[in-house]
């Protein structure tokens, strides 16, 4: 039997603007399986980041609910929120929003200290060498070219083993043929450790690394695809 991992029902987010009303999102039900890779792809202002943000718990919706692990985020405080955030769902952002003065590794055991966590040192090792930044470890994120810097922050997204890893446009920065190295390795990376993986992208070639493709128009779902389907 499949387990979800995430689960969104009817989930609405209005955004009033004077006399009328965005519908960011308007009755999403998206679920995704435990250890699955989906790409969310759609055109600017159909929702995409706003649905990535109601599961990461990053914004509340208007309506309906999310469910994250067996976690539903109507229910939490702020606190609770922000503790969810940390330890379940890893971010990578188009921007990688390293820490200057931090060296690699540094930055990618950041939050599991921030967090107070015992940081398994194996496991963060393993993952510098999966993502080919072994040779980095003592260097500063300006020494970096954009695609390292981007490993690290995927590095450091997978290093806490959060529920879900949400990924927002994360090689918009990126030429065409690091993007793909970069989302080659993630999706390497995920694999070996069973991790989930919701990505936004633009790139129809990087949609397709994904098990299954879901396209947002106009705040609601309408297409879903196994990514590898005949079309
Ligand atoms: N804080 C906000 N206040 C008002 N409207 C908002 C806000 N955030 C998003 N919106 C609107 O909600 C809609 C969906 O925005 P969203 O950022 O989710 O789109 P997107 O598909 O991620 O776009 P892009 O591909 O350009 O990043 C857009 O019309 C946007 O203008």
């Amino acid at each position: 039997m499949d387990t979800w991992i995430v689960k969104t029902q009817a989930l609405k987010k209005y955004y009033k603007l004077g006399v009328n009303t965005v519908k960011a999102l308007d009755g999403v039900d998206f679920s995704v399986r435990e250890g699955e890779f989906v790409a969310i792809i759609g055109k600017s202002g159909s929702g995409k980041s706003t649905l990535l943000h109601m599961i990461g718990g990053l914004d509340t919706p208007t309506d309906g609910e999310v469910f994250v692990d067996g976690r539903q985020l109507s229910k939490m405080n702020k606190e609770q929120l922000a503790v969810f955030r940390r330890r379940k769902v890893g971010f990578v952002f188009q921007s990688y929003n390293l820490v200057p003065d931090l060296n690699v590794y540094e930055n990618v055991v950041l939050p599991i200290e921030l967090d107070g966590a015992r940081i398994d040192h194996k496991f963060v090792d393993g993952l510098l060498r999966l993502l080919k930044l072994e040779e980095k470890r003592e260097a500063l994120p300006s020494t970096l070219s954009g695609g390292q810097q981007q490993r690290v922050a995927i590095a450091r997204a997978i290093a806490a083993k959060p529920a879900i890893i949400l990924a927002d446009e994360p090689t918009g920065n990126l030429d065409t043929a690091t993007s793909h190295d970069v989302l080659g390795l993630l999706q390497v990376v995920a694999k070996k450790f069973r991790q989930t993986i919701v990505l936004i992208t633009h790139d129809q070639d990087i949609a397709q690394l994904a098990d299954r493709i879901v396209r947002i128009e106009d705040g609601r779902i309408v297409k879903e695809r196994d990514s590898h389907a005949c079309q």
